[in-house]
């Protein structure tokens, strides 16, 4: 088979140059002949031939590819390599893409497509390449660019490889993301909006809240969290949901970035009236990552909780038109209860008393809970927090700021934006007293005129009606 007999090979470079000329002079013998003797398609497919046995060498090393997504799901070892590799850009590395969004605290780095990062793991050298190629396949909501890494290491590695670099690198990346603790919100988790750090400064410590209620709902996190392997021995799937009701301002989004944060889990703010319909919301969800909340803010606004039985009939109405609740409803129980772990959801909404008792029944919502006015002991808190006054040494002003707290209904936000207008602790104190005053002042006049706020109701009650019968 081959042109000369390597066994008879001379080792010194004048020999081996002229043994080097004359296996040129025998291919270009072969070229000639071929180029006179065959046909073109024939010629292409010897010269590949030749090509690849003289010139190329057999490979001695081994591909992994990591595609970004496995259908809509996030590939993980892709979004570990991601993090991962942030740390080993070096100077070899000629193009970046960096990226900083407005709520980011510090740079994304990473290296844009075709670039070679080098890695060593173990005395084996490891190669990772990011490519970016154009995606066929996706259609006009699709991304129209396919990710993915390629890692080429020699051949003989292969199960060290797979075995334990791979974990490693998943490993690495946890506690990277972790070290970091800066919580994701990912706005509206369409497919092109990157997540966003968000730093709510939230914390159990500065929420305005019944000590009691404080305690109970860390002692629910740590319960949850610790209880793995009893969720599994029940058979229930690892997730939480808590329903959290009030009025605006008295502190439901800070209570999730305060879970969160003591968590630290990453939270996904999901803006329901800008999902398509079920089938994204399956999509969005599928997306989202283990030891995380979910939050779906407003749920009685967002959804169309009024006609659950309708919906049932214009299934492919309701293609176009957003969420519906039985959507809703099915997701809760189907895709979210069996998609990932150590997962919480959370909704909030104004009015408990308008959602659908579907949604509140126990095994979908687990915990209720009611944030409500500013009781004395959270003007403590937030006393402490904004102006830093102790319990241990009140202000003169504290007991009668108190007592009105008591016999009013006054959030915990609008306490808050009253201390924030002075720096000066007398003054912002005698503000806030001045603004409790006038508000029982205007509670009482409501109170007097009774009716007010059932002609509301009534008014948007008949505009619904008319809306109905116009429909
Ligand atoms: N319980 C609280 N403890 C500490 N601060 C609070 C509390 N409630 C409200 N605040 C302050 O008021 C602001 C608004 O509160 P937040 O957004 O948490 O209220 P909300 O209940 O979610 O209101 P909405 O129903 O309008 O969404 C917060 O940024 C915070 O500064
Ligand atoms: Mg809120």
């Amino acid at each position: 088979m081959y042109p000369f007999d390597f066994k008879d090979m001379p080792t010194s470079a004048s020999s081996l140059f002229s043994a080097y000329a004359s296996m040129a002079a025998f291919i270009m013998l072969v070229r000639s002949m071929v180029d006179q003797l065959l046909p073109p398609e024939l010629r292409s497919y010897i010269y590949s031939f030749i090509h690849q046995f003289f010139y190329s060498p057999r490979s001695l090393d081994m591909t992994i590819i990591i595609d970004e997504k496995c259908g809509y799901i996030n590939n993980q070892v892709y979004e570990a390599a991601e993090v991962y590799l942030q740390t080993k850009i070096s100077d070899s590395n000629e193009r970046l893409r960096v990226t900083k969004t407005p709520g980011q605290k510090s740079l994304n780095i990473a290296v844009d497509k075709d670039q070679e990062i080098i890695d060593f793991f173990d005395g084996v050298k490891l190669r990772w390449h990011f490519v970016c190629a154009e995606d066929k396949n996706s259609g006009s909501g699709g991304d129209d660019e396919k990710r993915k890494f390629e890692l080429i290491f020699p051949k003989k590695h292969r199960t060290k490889v797979i075995d334990s670099y791979l974990s490693h690198v998943l490993a690495r990346a946890n506690a990277i993301r972790e070290e970091e603790k800066v919580l994701k919100l990912d706005s509206q988790l369409t497919q092109h909006s990157g997540s966003v750090d968000l730093e709510h400064p939230s914390t159990f410590d500065t929420l305005a809240m019944d000590p009691e209620l404080k305690r109970t709902i860390i002692e629910d996190l740590d319960r949850f969290v610790r209880r793995k392997d009893f969720y599994r021995k029940v058979g229930k799937a690892w997730k939480r949901g808590y329903l959290l009701y009030g009025p605006p301002g008295t502190g439901k989004s800070s209570l999730i970035a305060a879970m969160a944060n003591y968590l630290k889990f990453d939270v996904y703010d999901l803006e329901l009236t800008s999902v398509y319909n079920n089938s994204e919301l399956r999509r969005i969800m599928l997306s989202t990552s283990n030891r995380s909340i979910l939050v779906i803010e407003d749920i009685d606004c967002t959804v169309d909780i009024q006609n659950r039985e309708s919906e049932e009939d214009d299934n492919e109405q309701s293609n176009t038109r957003g969420v519906t609740l039985s959507g809703l409803l099915n997701f809760i129980d189907g895709l979210w209860s069996s998609c990932g772990d150590e997962r919480i959801i959370v909704f909030t909404t104004n009015n408990k008393d308008k959602l659908d008792p579907a949604l509140l029944r126990p095994g979908r919502m687990d915990v209720h809970i009611h944030m409500s006015y500013c009781t004395p002991s959270g003007f403590r808190v937030l006393a402490s927090n904004y102006l830093g006054i102790h319990e241990s040494n009140p202000h003169r002003l504290c007991g009668e700021i108190e007592a009105l707290i008591e016999s009013t209904e006054v959030t915990p936000a609008e306490i808050a934006e009253e201390l924030m207008k002075s720096d000066d602790v007398d003054v912002a104190l005698e503000g806030l007293v001045n603004f409790l005053k006038r508000k029982k002042s205007e509670r009482s006049k409501i109170n007097d005129e009774g009716s007010r706020g059932t002609n509301n109701i009534e008014i948007e009650e008949t505009n619904e009606d008319a809306e109905r019968k116009q429909a």
